[in-house]
């Protein structure tokens, strides 16, 4: 009653004081009475905007029903209606005419703590292809994952998409696309876009901003990777946060299989960002399983749109990192014959063709190997490879599966399965804490190491015997604050962390994480102490707008 007094809304509700539980009842009850999921979505959306704390708490308790929904596949659907959905702001949309300017577009964003960004030029969104403008759903998803699985404060991200056009055809003809209706701006103006807005994020949030590249197409998620990692506080969830939890699944999937990665053959469906991410960070783990760099290359083998890539290829490119995991081989196209002939154990599928390990496929992996492990990576769930009841009606249920998008529990042979979801999102929500907590300036590669490893070690044998690779989603949130310790622990080692090692990590990474409770409205947990500097409360001024 105080606080309707002060706010000077009494009277314009009604009488009856709720408690959060009985809101969240309601709120439950509502978005399970939308029979879509695109409806679904809208209501939580609507939640997000008018109570944060309230759609946060109601995320965070149902995270495994609403997970489809705020993120794969449903974001992939919204992003493909983001012209019909579009309601309110809900991040920046800094398109190339902005150039010049991007700085001060930056200032109308109201928030001005701004710790984190995800963003992405919208022109590889999941495995859906160009979507322009409307891939911001990306953004938005992923930032509210930072809140959901990591406790980052929602007022501390910002979701951006970059419209540099798009050569998405049916957009580009569609009424209701809502970005620049016009081709692809590449080149060096795009670069220089680029360029400018990463300086201008540097100069409005500070050199510690941490900027998540976000579904760009390949060729510029590399090359943006390379040309900014020393620069800026930067990764591609992509490229890195892929790795990590294919990594973690693959260490995991030895326990079952009694294989090492280092004993392994890998071969790839899909030879782009996720491929070459995933490839690199796996050669770091042969690498410590005691393999030279040489011997971990000659096991991870590429197949692209063109075929197995090969060295004398005659048909396809070796543009790109691509050209390291070429084989001295003949040029092959048909998955099944390529496996037949390389003989892999473990199968990764990142080509964006749902369906592409058929029976016959699945059949000879079974074949060739007594477990072999079937990652289905593409996302959203129609773009996956296999589904986990194909993988294992077509393995004898031998196979160690998962996927990128989620399914539901599967029956083979009177046995229930519960498949784990190789999906980033077990990663960058850790990686981010750790890495915005500890203020570290660069992102270097061992950080993924250090977060596959966390997810390994936490994997228990009772989830392995149901089928999954990977602790089960709602643990996510514990496992990233484990991810942001060891990353914590990681940077003050190696000096590479802007503030003085606190007494306690897991208690400073406590403290700093948001608090769904109304009571803690006025808690400041997006801010953190500089290096050498007291926090000294009586000094804080809370922005106007969290009070
Ligand atoms: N589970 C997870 O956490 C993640 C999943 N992904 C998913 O992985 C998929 C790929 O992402 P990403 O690598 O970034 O995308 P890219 O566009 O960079 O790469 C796609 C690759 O697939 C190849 N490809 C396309 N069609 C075929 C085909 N018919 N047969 C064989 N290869 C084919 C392409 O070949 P070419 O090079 O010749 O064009 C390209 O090498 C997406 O669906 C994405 O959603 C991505 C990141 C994380
Ligand atoms: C999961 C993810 O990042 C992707 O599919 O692009
Ligand atoms: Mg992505």
């Amino acid at each position: 009653m105080k606080e309707r007094q002060l706010l000077g809304i009494h009277g314009l509700l009604p009488a009856r004081v709720k408690t959060m539980k009985e809101q969240l009842f309601l709120c439950k009850l509502t978005v399970d009475n939308y029979t879509t999921a695109t409806g679904k979505y809208l209501y939580l959306n609507d939640l997000m905007q008018r109570n944060e704390k309230l759609f946060y708490k109601l995320l965070t308790e149902n995270i495994e029903q609403l997970l489809p929904i705020v993120y794969t596949p449903t974001v992939g659907l919204v992003c493909q209606r983001f012209g019909f959905l579009f309601r309110r702001p809900e991040g920046i949309f800094l398109n190339i005419y902005d150039k010049g300017n991007v700085q001060q577009i930056l200032k109308n964003w109201p928030e001005k703590g701004v710790k984190v960004i995800v963003v992405t030029d919208g022109e590889r969104i999941l495995g859906l292809g160009d979507l322009g403008a409307h891939g911001m759903g990306i953004p938005v998803g992923k930032l509210s994952l930072y809140t959901a699985l990591s406790g980052i404060n929602p007022k501390a991200c910002l979701p951006i998409t970059l419209d540099c056009g798009t050569n998405n055809e049916t957009l580009l003809n569609d009424p209701q696309y809502v970005g620049l209706r016009e081709k692809r701006i590449g080149g060096e103006r795009y670069e220089a876009f680029v360029d400018e807005f990463m300086e201008a994020c540097v100069e409005e949030y500070g050199p510690n901003i941490l900027i998540q590249f976000e579904d760009f197409g390949s060729h510029h998620a590399f090359k943006f990777l390379e040309k900014y990692r020393h620069k800026y506080c930067v990764f591609n969830d992509d490229l890195q946060g892929t790795a990590a939890v294919v990594l973690a699944g693959l260490m995991s999937s030895s326990r079952i299989t009694g294989k090492k990665l280092s004993e392994s053959k890998i071969l790839f469906l899909g030879a782009g960002g996720a491929a070459n991410g995933i490839a690199s960070l796996l050669v770091m783990g042969m690498i410590r399983q005691g393999v030279s760099k040489e011997e971990a290359i000659g096991k991870i083998f590429l197949i692209d749109a063109d075929g197995l890539v090969v060295n004398t290829r005659t048909k396809g490119d070796l543009i790109g990192p691509k050209k390291y995991y070429a084989k001295d081989l003949n040029e092959m196209d048909d998955l099944n014959a390529i496996v037949n002939n390389v003989k892999p154990n473990i199968l990764i599928g990142v080509s964006t063709k749902g369906g592409a390990f058929t029976p016959k496929v699945l059949k000879s992996m079974a074949a060739i190997s007594k477990r072999p492990v079937i990652f289905a990576l593409s996302n959203p769930t129609n773009n996956a490879e296999c589904t986990p009841q194909e993988a294992y009606q077509h393995t004898e249920g031998r196979c160690v599966y998962a996927s990128g998008s989620p399914f539901k529990e599967v029956e083979y042979q009177g046995k229930t399965y519960k498949t784990g979801q190789g999906n980033n999102c077990y990663i960058f929500p850790g990686v981010g804490l750790g890495v915005m907590l500890s203020q570290m300036l660069h992102i270097p590669e061992e950080v993924f190491l250090i977060a596959a490893d966390t997810i390994a070690e936490n994997i228990k044998q009772e989830h392995l015997d149901k089928g999954s690779v990977y602790p089960p989603i709602t643990d996510i949130y514990n496992m990233s604050g484990l991810i942001a310790e060891a990353i914590m622990k990681y940077a003050f080692e190696k000096n590479l962390a802007g503030i003085n090692r606190p007494e306690s990590i897991p208690d400073f990474i406590e403290k700093h994480q948001y608090s769904t409770s109304y009571e803690d409205a006025l808690r400041p947990t997006w801010e953190i102490p500089p290096l050498d500097t007291k926090y000294d409360m009586e000094k804080w001024d809370p922005p106007k707008s969290f009070c």
